[in-house]
C-alpha cells in the first residue's frame, strides 16, 4: 500500500461548552490537519505516472475543506444564546457554527469525511490542536 500525506494549517476561535475547565473559555488554536491518502497501486499516465496522485490535488481539497474555517469562531449548535451570535454577527465576525462539540476528534472525523466526498481513498486524518495534542481518525 502507497500512502500520501500533506499538511495545511487554519486559525481559528474556539470554545468547549460544558468542560470544566480552561477550555471553556473562548479561545484560539492554529490547528494543523493533516491528510493522508492510500493506493494499492500508482498511476500510469505521463504527467502523474509513479504517483498516488500529485501532492497539489489533496492539498488543493484539503486546503478547501479547512479554508472555511480559517479566521472563524467555531461554535457547536445550540452552544451560544442568539443574542450572543446576533452581536457577533453584527460586529461582522465570521462565525462558522457545525453540529458537532469541537474536539480535535471530531474535526479529524468531519476531514476525513469532506475529502472522501472528492473521491480521495482516505487513509488518515490527523488534527493537531496544538503542537503537543492530536486527534486522528481512520476507518
Ligand atoms: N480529547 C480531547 N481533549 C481535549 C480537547 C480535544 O479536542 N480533545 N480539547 C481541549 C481544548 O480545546 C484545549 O484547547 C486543549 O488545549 P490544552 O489543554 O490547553 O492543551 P495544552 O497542551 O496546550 O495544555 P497546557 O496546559 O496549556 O500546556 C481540551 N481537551
Ligand atoms: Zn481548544
Amino acid at each position: 500500500m502507497y500512502y500520501l500525506k500533506t499538511e495545511v494549517g487554519f486559525d481559528a476561535a474556539h470554545f468547549l461548552k460544558n468542560y470544566n475547565g480552561k477550555c471553556h473559555n473562548l479561545h484560539g488554536h492554529r490547528w494543523r490537519v493533516i491528510a493522508t491518502a492510500k493506493s494499492k497501486e500508482l498511476l500510469c499516465d505521463k504527467q502523474k505516472e509513479g504517483m498516488v496522485m500529485d501532492f497539489s490535488d489533496l492539498k488543493k481539497a484539503l486546503k478547501e475543506v479547512t479554508d472555511r474555517f480559517d479566521h472563524s469562531l467555531i461554535y457547536e449548535k445550540d452552544s451560544l444564546k442568539n443574542e450572543t451570535v446576533k452581536a457577533l454577527l453584527s460586529e461582522d465576525f465570521k462565525l462558522v457554527e457545525v453540529d458537532f462539540r469541537t474536539t480535535a476528534e471530531n474535526f479529524s472525523k468531519y476531514f476525513f469525511d469532506e475529502l472522501k466526498k472528492y473521491g480521495f481513498d482516505m487513509h488518515q486524518i490527523e488534527v493537531y490542536e496544538t503542537p503537543n495534542n492530536c486527534a486522528m481518525y481512520s476507518e
